[in-house]
């Protein structure tokens, strides 16, 4: 089946908690229309941009774009920018069902609301491990007021100027910045506004006694977020696609570019509604208020809040529950894929905070990464030796004598646009190793996307990672596999992947503003395997003129 989607891109006033703001819309909306579709199904958008000056991609974020992996839609990996005014047709098969993103990927523009979900579900006739009534989506934002250009000269400045914690969270859109808190009185009173129905709460209608699979994304742009239906239990059934061996939680920790299905079920008192939350953890956010949604039991009043006070959040600074989550997701009995026993190859990528030119950066063992001006997937296909560093970066760091618990004492790195060539079909480690920011006593949480593949998550641990004790413990027998996963702070997580994908493919933080300073690298393998590039992808930097009509 072949399901077409029209995509008009436009910049447009909208209030998504109150306070008015330029925004970026698909036909209209953010988030974005949702793509549902059955697996193996092809998906055709025709995306036009209508933004006046800025240019536009967009990641289909955990499909893996087998045999299309110029329709990956990561600007400078895999393609040129669409430019104002014209049109680019993505296409794609999506091979596996389950929850899957998609977003702007070009500068920091996802977080101005380009984002949206993709479903896809089973082949006639198969059906899920598990059973439900009704099937609801939901995804998880935090917000800022200020433009994404603010920002990023901020951070691109001498002196630093750091984008600071969200002014409020979304749930599925929608969230509420507390007027009166605006810092100075505006004269314009349409600048923000209790009453703008954009901002009126997100509200899940219940039938009580059924079940419900909620599919739950996140796409902040910074925030690590706890979520929670009070008085509910959570079961976790699907991570990034894959099934999950049940577990029960009352709060769900989730990282950006994450999705789950939980089991919910309107088993609780029916005749008042509750509070659905999402609050920052891993950050000490304050000034931030809730997400905060309503579990309306029918056939109470939708307007009807509930009588309690929303639930509190776990402390933003205990990591044991967060690291306990990670750990307890396993694969589903009678779904799992077993990885292979042993690797070809381990990298390990030091995530450090540092500073290039008295510049803030991101660096992957000391090497903050840049984007070249013409694609990696088409230099590499069309073998333009220039157009991009051909050393590739280091396969590791001074484990010896870097010591991940202080802020580092040199703290000069480089910048490179150079990439990690993989041999085709090999096994590939990968072993995210966490360490202190340039602030003393400070580690951050980093959810890594992984693009073109899914990997199995391996193990997770604290302090630095240990090649003989550590990979002794990896779990090597129902692994989970995911695109997308957490460093906890001080801690490491190991990731296996087999490099089976022809093409080039982003591996970064999906925190907008720390992949905007550096923190992330790219995987290129098989680029013999690759096809005819298609020309619209084309235009940029040295692709200029290649295959051009
Ligand atoms: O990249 C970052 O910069 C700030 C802070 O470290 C600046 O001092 C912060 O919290 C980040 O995540």
């Amino acid at each position: 089946r072949i399901r077409r989607y029209k995509w008009e891109v436009n910049a447009e006033y909208k209030a998504p908690d109150c306070f008015r703001k330029l925004v970026i819309t698909i036909n209209g909306q953010t988030p974005g229309p949702t793509i549902r579709a059955q697996q193996n199904d092809t998906i055709i958008v025709e995306v036009t941009n209508n933004l006046f000056t800025e240019n536009l991609a967009i990641h289909w974020h955990g499909i893996r774009q087998i045999g299309t992996p110029w329709f990956d839609g990561t600007e400078g990996v895999t393609q040129c920018p669409v430019l104002p005014g014209t049109t680019f047709t993505y296409q794609f098969v999506v091979d596996r069902p389950g929850t899957y993103l998609y977003h702007a990927h070009y500068g920091m523009q996802r977080e101005n609301g380009l984002y949206g979900s993709i479903i896809v579900g089973l082949p006639e006739g198969e059906s899920e491990p598990f059973t439900y009534d009704y099937d609801r989506n939901i995804i998880l934002n935090d917000w800022y007021h200020n433009t994404t250009t603010d920002q990023a000269v901020g951070l691109a400045s001498v002196p630093f100027r750091w984008i600071g914690e969200p002014q409020s969270l979304l749930i599925h859109g929608r969230g509420r910045f507390n007027c009166s808190s605006l810092p100075i009185p505006s004269s314009d009173p349409g600048l923000c506004n209790a009453s703008y129905s954009d901002c009126s709460p997100y509200r899940m209608i219940v039938v009580p006694g059924k079940t419900y699979r909620l599919r739950i994304s996140s796409m902040t742009s910074l925030s690590a977020l706890s979520f929670q239906i009070e008085g509910h239990n959570l079961t976790v059934v699907e991570a990034d696609g894959h099934f999950v061996e049940p577990f029960v939680v009352r709060n769900l920790f989730i990282y950006s570019g994450e999705t789950y299905s939980v089991l919910v079920t309107a088993d609780q008192d029916p005749t008042r509604n509750y509070w659905i939350t999402s609050n920052i953890v891993s950050r000490n956010a304050p000034n931030t208020p809730p997400g905060l949604g309503v579990f309306v039991y029918y056939p109470n009043h939708v307007r009807r809040s509930p009588p309690t006070t929303p639930p509190a959040a776990p402390a933003w600074n205990d990591t044991r529950p967060r690291m306990e989550q990670s750990q307890a997701i396993k694969a589903r009995q009678g779904y799992i894929i077993t990885p292979p026993a042993v690797s070809d190859r381990v990298i390990v990528l030091l995530n450090t905070q540092n500073e290039i030119n008295g510049r803030r950066k991101w660096s992957v063992n000391n090497v903050s990464f840049t984007h070249p001006k013409t694609p990696y997937l088409i230099a590499l296909k069309e073998n333009i030796t220039d157009a991009f560093d051909q050393n590739p970066p280091p396969n590791g760091y001074d484990e010896a004598n870097y010591d991940i618990f202080i802020v580092q004492p040199n703290k000069n790195a480089t910048s490179s646009n150079g990439i990690y060539r993989l041999d085709f079909n090999t096994t590939v480690d990968v072993i995210l190793q966490n360490a202190n920011t340039m602030n003393p006593d400070n580690s951050e949480t980093h959810p890594w996307h992984l693009h073109g593949h899914d990997f199995w998550v391996l193990g997770y641990g604290e302090g630095k990672f240990d090649k003989f004790k550590d990979a002794g413990k990896y779990n090597l027998v129902n692994p989970i596999m995911k695109n997308t996963v957490p460093v906890h702070p001080y801690g490491w997580t190991a990731l296996r992947f087999i490099a089976d994908n022809p093409g080039a493919w982003a591996f970064h933080c999906h925190i907008e503003s720390h992949f905007f300073m550096g923190m992330g690298v790219v995987f290129a393998e098989g680029i013999e395997k690759v096809g005819k590039l298609p020309s619209s992808i084309m235009g940029c930097g040295q692709s200029q003129g290649l295959y051009r009509p």
